[in-house]
């Protein structure tokens, strides 16, 4: 297969770009007043705005001539139907079953998986009734009060995200609590404050093999059969999430209390399956069925949508033309609200395992830049701590402004400050301000003009620095539902486009063997000689020292 940056679509992209780099923001906007009506589209209760980008008529057409050359409504389709588009784990790509609501069957390997979805949604409606009824009792007899997922990686990320932006439609038990890092501090300062006897425990790990994950859960168990005095209690404060039936019985978690996923469930994708169990504990199997019809209705905008209206091809093409074109090496997620505290740290994930790739699904070496450095942090906080870079440091910061219209806590003017602040700074990111306005304010101001030369350039901004605002009505099951499934596709599109396969993750495995390596000396207390000079002297130091 030829590498995408030898097609003519990128040639013509490539040298389009030329053109573009000389151009402001601010003289497209001028020239064209139909621009912010024109530039912006709508699915699943999300509003994109993309009217603020460095881009023409001209740039669209060539970028979506680039996923025509990449193929992607081809790759679209054979995602949809099941195809083993994973080919170096040879397996389909299907967490749009999980939230399927159409009726209609999605086979894998010729056999429909939507009887086993809903089989396991079932369970989780009735396991997640009973213990939010207080049906399901602690080993003493108690109701559960608190619920501590362990889990790591996507058995983690996922619901901790959808939880804390859910956090208004929590009831006040059971309370949710997420345990990954295997820093034994982790799990003892979440358990501090619980007691053993209405704590259920929740062991979420795809492989059930993953070290951090079956080392707290191990710790776990410990604490709670020490704190209730009997082996017998597990059965009543342990359930396991897995595909691994096997692994879940030989820890001791009976099976009938294990809810199945699918090898077809990539971990960071697997939210909707029963790793999301958390979730319809935390806020209701009604509001996790919410939450899975907003991420169905943008998949099937993702999946029947002309790509000119596209939202996550719009912005996967946005965010190629900024890495590929233009030199951006890092792309930020800006929520203006504070439920979503946790939704750029779950793309980082997402985004970063998925696309962080330098060989193509055939093996070779890109000779082009594939997928950015994901990070951010919700927006005002931000704005006093790393915009100053994105305003006029020296890399260009592509950003994602996400914004709800209406707060959950509408309290005094607060909400009108913060989407004030969210609007201004996608307008002073683009518009900039020039040497001469930069002199005239002050000069209004009263300064001299000699005091307002010296600091003109300080003030100046180049503008021209690009963003998206995508608004929903409110952050609601649905609506956060439909905006996780717009980025996964974005994702999605950006991987075609790049020609890599964004479902496996091969780059953690190294380190992992290796830790497994120095675990053994460590526990040995001797060094290998196989080490390089610096890990071994950094062993020894430990060694000598703990
Ligand atoms: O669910 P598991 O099997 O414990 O894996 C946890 C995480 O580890 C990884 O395999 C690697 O970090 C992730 O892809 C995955 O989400």
């Amino acid at each position: 297969m030829a590498l995408i940056d030898s097609s003519p679509a990128w040639q013509a992209l490539a040298a389009h770009w030329q053109r573009m780099a000389q151009m402001h923001m601010r003289d497209l906007f001028a020239a064209d007043p139909d621009r912010g009506e024109r530039l912006c589209a709508d699915a699943a209760g999300v509003h994109l705005d993309f009217a603020k980008h460095i881009i023409t008529d001209e740039t669209l057409t060539l970028l979506f001539d680039l996923a025509r050359a990449a193929d992607l409504e081809t790759w679209r389709a054979r995602m949809f139907d099941g195809k083993h588009i994973n080919s170096t784990e040879d397996r389909a790509v299907l967490h749009v079953a999980l939230r399927n609501r159409s009726g209609r069957p999605m086979s894998v390997d010729g056999r429909d998986v939507m009887p086993d979805v809903n089989g396991v949604l079932e369970r989780m409606r009735t396991f997640s009734d009973r213990v939010r009824g207080g049906d399901w009792q602690g080993f003493t007899g108690r109701p559960i009060r608190d619920v501590v997922n362990i889990g790591i990686g996507g058995s983690n990320l996922g619901p901790k995200m959808v939880c804390t932006a859910l956090t208004p439609y929590q009831s006040e038990a059971p309370r949710p609590h997420f345990v990954s890092n295997v820093d034994g501090s982790h799990l003892t300062e979440t358990l501090k404050h619980l007691d053993p006897a209405t704590t259920l425990f929740i062991v979420a790990s795809k492989t059930f093999t993953t070290q951090e994950t079956m080392t707290n859960a191990q710790s776990a168990r410990r604490w709670l059969v020490d704190g209730l005095g009997s082996e017998a209690a597990v059965r009543n404060h342990f359930v396991a999430v897995s595909t691994n039936a096997e692994k879940v019985a030989e820890f001791g978690i009976d099976t009938e209390h294990m809810f199945e996923f699918w090898d077809w469930v990539g971990g960071r994708y697997s939210l909707w399956s029963a790793i999301g169990l958390p979730i319809a504990l935390a806020v209701g199997f009604e509001r996790f069925e919410a939450l899975i019809k907003g991420a169905h209705d943008m998949d099937e905008h993702f999946r029947t949508a002309p790509l000119e209206q596209n939202l996550p091809v719009i912005l996967g093409l946005l965010g190629v033309w900024y890495i590929d074109f233009a030199g951006a090496r890092t792309h930020a997620i800006l929520p203006y609200d504070q439920y979503l505290e946790h939704f750029p740290a779950y793309f980082q994930q997402g985004d970063m395992e998925s696309n962080g790739k330098h060989v193509t699904r055939d093996g070779a070496r890109v000779g082009y830049a594939t997928g950015p450095v994901v990070w951010g942090q919700p927006g005002t906080d931000g704005q006093h701590a790393f915009y100053q870079l994105i305003h006029q440091g020296t890399e260009l910061i592509p950003t994602d402004f996400i914004a709800p219209i209406k707060s959950h806590n509408p309290i005094g003017d607060h909400h009108a400050k913060l989407l004030a602040n969210c609007f201004a700074q996608t307008e002073a990111l683009m518009r900039g301000r020039t040497l001469e306005e930069a002199r005239d304010a002050m000069l209004a101001s009263g300064m001299d003009s000699h005091e307002a030369a010296r600091l003109a350039p300080q003030r100046q901004f180049d503008g021209n620095r690009p963003s998206s605002t995508l608004l929903v009505e409110q952050i609601t099951p649905h609506t956060l539902g439909a905006l996780i499934a717009l980025y996964e596709h974005k994702i999605f599109t950006q991987g075609i486009v790049w020609g890599i396969n964004s479902f496996d993750q091969w780059g953690v495995e190294l380190g992992k063997q290796l830790a497994g390596v120095i675990l053994s000396e460590i526990q040995a207390g001797d060094v290998s000689s196989e080490h390089d000079t610096s890990t071994t002297a950094l062993l020894r130091y430990y060694l000598r020292r703990r």
